[in-house]
This record gives C-alpha cells, sequence and structure tokens, in this order.
C-alpha cells in the first residue's frame, strides 16, 4: 500500500504523516511536493496541516492552485481515498471537493489540546475499524476550525451519514459539534483532528492510529471483491 502526502509551502505536519504511515502503521509513504502531478501509483493521498502559503486570504485558499490540486481532484473523482487533515481540510473545502468552510475558532484563539471526539459513522474506509458512537481522544492545533455550513448543507450532510467524527466538547464553535465530515461518494475525508499525531503510545494515545488501519482495510477488502 502506497501513500502520498503532499507538502505545501508551510505545510508543518508531512512528516508527522509520514512517519505515522511508515513507523505506525508499517506501510510505503512518499513526501511529494506540491508541484507534482502524477499521483498515478499512490493508494491514498493524503493532505497534511500546517500552514500553507502562511494562511494568507484564508486557510487553504491558496494551496487550492497548487499543480497537484488538479490531480489530485481527478484522484477524488476516480473513487480512491483522499485525506486532509486541519489545514488539508481547509484545503480541500477551499477546492470544492468538500461542504461548508473553517472559520475562526470563536474565542479567536490558537487552541492546542487533547480533544474527546465521538465516531458517528463508522460505514467509510476511513472509520471502518472503529465502533459506532466509539469515544476517543485526538490532539487539535488550530485557529481556523470553526466549521460552518448553511442549514441546507447541513441537512444533506446528515441525511447522507456524511458527518463522521463530532466533538464531544466543542472547542471551536463548530456547527452542530461538527469535527470532520465525507464527500457524498464518501472517499473524501476532511477532519481537524490530528490522527497521526496520536499513532504510538508514547505519544499520549493510539485512536489515531486506527484510522489509518481502516483505510488499509477498506483497500484489501476492494482489492478481493
Ligand atoms: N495544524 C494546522 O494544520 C493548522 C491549521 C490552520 N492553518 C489553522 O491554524 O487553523
Amino acid at each position: 500500500m502506497r501513500f502520498a502526502v503532499i507538502s505545501f509551502p508551510g505545510s508543518n505536519c508531512d512528516r508527522d504523516l509520514y512517519y505515522a504511515i511508515v513507523d505506525s502503521l508499517g506501510e510505503q509513504a512518499d513526501l511529494i511536493s506540491y508541484t507534482s502531478t502524477d499521483l498515478s501509483k499512490y493508494d491514498t493521498i493524503l493532505i497534511p496541516g500546517g500552514f500553507s502559503y502562511g494562511d494568507y486570504l484564508r486557510s487553504g485558499a491558496i494551496a487550492k492552485f497548487a499543480p497537484a490540486m488538479k490531480s489530485v481532484k481527478a484522484f477524488a473523482a476516480s473513487g480512491r481515498p483522499v485525506i486532509g487533515i486541519c489545514n488539508g481540510f481547509q484545503i480541500l473545502t477551499e477546492a470544492g471537493l468538500l461542504p461548508g468552510t473553517l472559520q475562526h475558532n470563536t474565542n479567536i484563539s490558537f487552541i492546542s489540546e487533547w480533544e474527546p471526539l465521538e465516531v458517528v459513522n463508522n460505514k467509510t474506509p476511513f472509520t471502518n475499524q472503529y465502533q459506532v458512537n466509539q469515544k476517543i481522544k485526538l490532539p487539535i492545533a488550530h485557529g481556523d476550525g470553526n466549521y460552518y455550513c448553511d442549514d441546507d448543507t447541513l441537512k444533506s450532510l446528515k441525511q447522507n451519514h456524511q458527518i463522521v467524527f463530532k466533538y464531544r466538547n466543542n472547542p471551536n464553535g463548530s456547527v452542530d459539534d461538527i469535527a470532520g465530515i465525507v464527500n457524498r461518494k464518501g472517499n473524501v475525508l476532511g477532519m481537524m483532528p490530528h490522527p497521526e499525531r496520536a499513532t504510538e503510545k508514547i505519544l499520549g494515545g493510539q485512536d489515531g492510529l486506527t484510522l489509518f488501519q481502516s483505510i488499509l482495510n477498506s483497500i484489501k477488502v476492494r482489492s478481493l471483491s
């Protein structure tokens, strides 16, 4: 299984993701540049956290124009898994691959802490190894994590079971306590918490490793069918 981690100017969680895949999960990964356009040898694309282009204009607003993003869109359209974590989630909403947007946290502060979450939907390629309603704990580290969408979008997110993770103690003002969503097809995930920072006990918890194991499982199941 081969994962691509796309580094943008200002990404700072790309190495954490690489480490999580190679050392914690035991699979192959490449750190690739935002200028790369050939994603053909990868099974999953990971868009890491950080401050791409210094968060100028809005978080993720400039990264959406990076050459790699055209290929990410084609990759997503083919039904293969794409994950955006934190700034990666912001990039995916800006690129139109996920609905809604990420606003400043309601307290206008950068929040860095471990956060209790609930797995709302375990029928996705990213969560199939969790139990439904499982309580987990992952770190967050963001200033713009306040997920917003209009009422119609929220209604359709609920109807299509696109809400995947919820905060149990909403830290940033996100509508409906949303911490992570998938697209309608279910193959693109965006989430503000950092699973890559919770893949070993020594890091404070392993609840993030289950997410990467879920992807492995879904790719294996797909290749058998
Ligand atoms: N850890 C991150 O990815 C930070 C995301 C983002 N730039 C913010 O502060 O909101």
